[in-house]
């Protein structure tokens, strides 16, 4: 029997989707290069940044859109829009012509504005919440019940720094930590934070979780310029044992 957690979140339960295997997301993509090579090494979900202000990947509504697209002709891939926003309005527009169907809130948006967003976006659309853990500590802690009731369907666990950077901060998170955490809430939850081809064996009872969804990665993914390879996203899928069917990641 498949196990519980592989239900793809907000599929009614006759389409449920079962998968033994996690989903790997990779972040940040730009060019339509980057979603060849990132369908070529095997990742099962794309990030597109819209409204990360400063960031280096992030891109115009417009862009969002052909490279949203992009990414589902390649008959693997699925795009994930990433933002800092709480636009519920500009949200609800780039969803709506890009067609994606999971929104990644990177930031601290409270869980007003994921209810806002649950409430304006059609329910086959996914919301990811990224919570931040700073020390071994939570920092959203104290909020996962809100952000359940919201209408959250999946938890990113993602490190946050010292002086407060989050995103690609290169540190890798404990296991006990994010244990400690995954049982805080009955969502299936990603794993973020310097994950690298060769880390799985340091999260070895958390990859049986049967709540855990996947990892999202970005530095990994990229060489020593900043490119994403394809044997660096197919060294990751191998190393953790990632990969879906389209159908099974909506
Ligand atoms: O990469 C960034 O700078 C970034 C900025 C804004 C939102 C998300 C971002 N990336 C996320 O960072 C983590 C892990 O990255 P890494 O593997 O530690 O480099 C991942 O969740 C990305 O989505």
């Amino acid at each position: 029997m498949n196990p519980p957690n592989r239900v793809v979140p907000h599929e009614p339960a006759a389409r449920a989707v079962t998968s033994p295997r996690p989903v790997l997301k990779v972040c940040g993509a730009t060019t339509f290069h980057d979603i060849d090579v990132l369908a070529e090494g095997g990742a099962d979900l794309v990030g597109l940044w819209h409204g990360i202000p400063g960031g280096p990947a992030d891109l115009p509504a417009d862009r969002v859109v052909t490279l949203a697209g992009a990414a589902r002709s390649t008959g693997r891939l699925r795009p994930v829009l990433v933002t800092f926003l709480r636009d519920v309005a500009v949200l609800r527009d780039v969803v709506a012509r890009s067609g994606i169907r999971w929104l990644q809130l990177h930031a601290f948006q409270p869980p007003a504005v994921v209810r806002a967003l649950r409430a304006a976006l059609p329910s086959e659309v996914a919301i990811v919440k990224v919570v931040h853990v700073r020390d071994g500590e939570c920092l959203e802690r104290r909020l996962l019940g809100a952000y359940e009731r919201a209408g959250t369907d999946l938890f990113l666990i993602d490190a946050v720094t010292e002086d407060g950077r989050i995103g690609s901060t290169g540190r890798r998170l404990r296991e006990a930590d994010v244990l400690d955490l995954a049982d805080q809430t009955d969502r299936p939850f990603l794993l973020a934070g310097g994950l690298r081809a060769d880390s799985r064996d340091e999260f070895r009872s958390l990859v049986e979780h049967p709540r855990f969804f996947g990892i999202d990665v970005d530095t990994a993914a990229r060489d020593r310029d900043g490119v994403f390879r394809p044997h660096l996203v197919r060294g990751i899928a191998q190393g953790w044992r990632t990969g879906r069917r389209p159908e099974e990641v909506m």
